[in-house]
């Protein structure tokens, strides 16, 4: 088992924002995370990448435990993820946004990059080469100068998840990545996210409000309703809940 969240809790003041939450991902698997507002999905991620710390419970991520570790070291453990309202390095430019992210992983150190040593210069090529393969297989290499705050919101999603990648993860977690999309680059991203999930040997946690792809892509859903886990099961078992339907979905689930 790649990740157990075991009873998981956290409250902001009064407010329980998750009650006792017990996930288990197995590697490879895609997942989905879903829920109305508010319900505590986005909490999830950040307790999960050191943003929030529990306020019980535990998080195994290969069988150790993860609460409390900074984000950084949850970064070096293979653990990335996206945001719901994007967070690209606004000013620089696309592969930029990829490179800071491989630079994690330099195999040269801040002294040879300052004084600016062969070993600098061979491991820059090496990262601007690796990031603009990367950029090829989301689709953005023709655009790879241009600075990313002037890309179509579409580009800027699918940007994202390739710098997520670049960390090297294990374990992605995709905060909405259908947001802001239309129907075609919504279909083209559901089969990007089974297609890199089978390259980079991701397994994936996914948290998304489109249904059609929540359904189309994950073997098993988790639904979260103010903070608590009401239904557990495969996408068909999900649709024909009636707790969820009642609860959330309506007739929204039962047309996918
Ligand atoms: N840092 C925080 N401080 C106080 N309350 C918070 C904090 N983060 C989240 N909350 C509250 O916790 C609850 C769960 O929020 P969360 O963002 O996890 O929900 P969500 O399911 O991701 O919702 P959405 O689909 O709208 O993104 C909400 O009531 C929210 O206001």
């Amino acid at each position: 088992m790649l990740l157990k969240l075991n009873n998981l809790c956290k409250q902001f003041g009064g407010l329980k924002a998750v009650t006792n939450l017990n996930i288990e991902i197995n590697e490879g698997e895609l997942i989905g995370l879903i829920g109305p507002n508010g319900a505590g999905k986005t909490t999830v991620f950040n307790l999960l990448t050191g943003v929030n710390e529990p306020t019980s419970g535990k998080i195994l991520y290969q069988e150790r435990e993860i609460s409390g570790l900074k984000p950084y070291q949850v970064t070096q453990l293979g653990i990335a993820r996206t945001f719901q309202n994007i967070r690209l390095f606004n000013n620089l430019s696309v592969v930029d946004n990829v490179k800071i992210a491989y630079n994690q992983h330099a195999s040269y150190n801040t002294v040879s990059a300052l004084l600016r040593l062969p070993n600098f210069f061979s491991g820059e090529k090496e990262i601007t080469a690796k990031a603009m393969e990367l950029l090829k297989i989301f689709k953005l290499q023709d655009i790879a100068h241009e600075i990313s705050s002037s890309l179509p919101y579409g580009q800027q999603r699918r940007l994202e998840i390739a710098r997520a990648l670049a960390a090297k993860p294990k374990l992605l977690l995709l905060d909405e990545p259908a947001a802001g999309m239309n129907q075609k680059e919504t279909q083209d991203l559901m089969e990007l996210i089974d297609w890199i999930r089978k390259e980079f040997s991701l397994t994936i946690l996914l948290i998304e409000h489109d249904m059609a792809l929540v359904m189309g892509i994950c073997e098993r859903i988790y639904v979260l309703d103010h903070g608590e886990t009401i239904a557990h099961g495969t996408p068909n078992e999900i649709k024909n809940n009636p707790l969820v339907i009642e609860a959330y979905l309506g007739e929204e689930v039962q047309q996918c």
